[in-house]
């Protein structure tokens, strides 16, 4: 929040001749000299051909902007109002699942990072910390609120609803129910590689069975449904936010079913190869949902510009799940602080190099699409 000045030369370039990462890909080429390459597969990775994970990215190349001009002083602000909170800036976490394969700093070195940064965390449901262990972190930068928590709801309706209260109770602001995946997409990178379990001594702490103290396996449930959802209504008061959500008429759904946000994404072309990219599926999304419930968006995001087309285009705040992951296995906890960084920086320039000082400024007046 800081007024917009910037004088032209070396000298007062506070990148120039700076340590890398100037962008997120410095962090992800770091992170893939890193990781084994089992895992940098697994974290990489989509599925069947990759063409949705390669077009999530390409999605934004169809768009060029129409700055408008004289206009982009005054106090740049790009807090986000979102379900009952304000984020700093309009991109959160998206939750991505085994921190701790990552990087030792794990889930609370992530969360530590976005308490910094001070916009949102969506803990993954296959997260390798408990949630309490990632709200105390939260807690401890004093943001609490800063944490959501991301639900495969399973079919063990008396688990699913012990873990709701764990979580509720671990104060967890949020419910993110992922609906895209009623089976796990044919990950051909993981086949090959046979990435199927968790080396010894990390496991998904949120799915500790309260009476065996034994960690069950996460049930990909092809039963979901709208009861369901219902249901989860039901047995909490935190919002419910449905991530996953492309056709618009599950968007409209989704609205009639009283939940809280409507997250646009393919799950990082992981799940249905083909399958539209957020960016393009937005539009329809946004045009069905109206101003009823906020949308959100992931699937691709890299840079300032894309966040601004996306909120150009209608969504409220956009998520980010591989970047985190480079700048967490690259660096750890400094590594994800980098990657929030430099998207705020970038955004905020930008936006005032399209003419804009807050996000309520951005619409589909500064985008010209470009024929494919
Ligand atoms: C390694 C990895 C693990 C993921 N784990 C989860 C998960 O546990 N739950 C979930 O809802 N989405 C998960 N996702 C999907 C992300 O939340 C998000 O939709 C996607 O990564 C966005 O695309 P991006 O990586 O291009 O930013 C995962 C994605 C990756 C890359
Ligand atoms: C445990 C997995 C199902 C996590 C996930 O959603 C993913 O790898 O994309």
């Amino acid at each position: 929040m800081s007024p917009v000045t910037d004088r032209v030369g070396p000298r007062h370039n506070p990148t120039a001749g700076a340590a890398l990462p100037v962008n997120l890909r410095d962090l992800r080429d770091e992170a893939w000299r890193r990781l084994d390459p089992a895992h940098r597969d697994y974290f990489t990775g989509g599925a069947g051909d990759e063409r949705t994970l390669r077009a999530n990215e390409t999605a934004f190349d169809a768009y060029r902007l129409l700055p408008r001009v004289l206009r982009g002083g005054g106090e740049r602000d790009l807090r986000t109002p979102l379900l009952g909170g304000t984020l700093s800036m309009p991109v959160l976490v998206s939750p991505t699942a085994f921190h701790r394969l990552a990087h030792p700093d794990g889930e609370v070195g992530c969360a530590r990072a976005v308490a910094g940064a001070d916009t949102v965390l969506v803990l993954s449901m296959a997260a390798t910390t408990p949630v309490e262990a990632v709200a105390a972190a939260m807690d401890a930068a004093d943001r609490p609120g800063r944490l959501w928590f991301q639900l495969y709801p399973q079919p063990d309706l008396g688990f699913t609803e012990s873990l709701v209260r764990r979580v509720e109770a671990a104060g967890c602001r949020a419910l993110v129910v992922t609906v895209d995946s009623p089976v796990l997409g044919r990950r051909e990178r993981d086949l090959r590689n046979g990435f199927l379990d968790l080396p010894p001594g990390l496991g998904c702490e949120n799915m500790r069975d309260p009476e065996t103290g034994r960690i069950r396996d996460i049930v990909l449930d092809a039963d979901l449904d709208w009861p369901r959802i219902d249901w989860l209504r039901g047995v909490t008061r935190l919002p419910v936010v449905l991530k996953g959500i492309l056709h618009p008429a599950d968007a409209r759904l989704a609205v009639a079913h009283g939940v809280d946000a409507v997250w646009v994404s393919n799950h990082g072309g992981r799940q249905l190869d083909g399958a539209a990219t957020a960016v393009d599926a937005l539009p329809s999304v946004v045009d069905a949902v109206g101003d009823r419930v906020p949308v959100l968006l992931d699937g691709g995001i890299r840079r300032g510009t894309d966040v601004l087309t996306a909120l150009a285009l209608g969504a409220t705040a956009v998520g980010v799940g591989r970047p985190v992951l480079w700048g967490l296995a690259a660096r750890g906890e400094p590594g994800v602080r980098q990657v929030l960084d430099l998207l705020r920086a970038d955004l905020g320039q930008a936006m005032t190099l399209a003419g804009a000082v807050r996000p309520a400024d951005l619409g589909p007046d500064l985008l010209n699409r470009m024929p494919r």
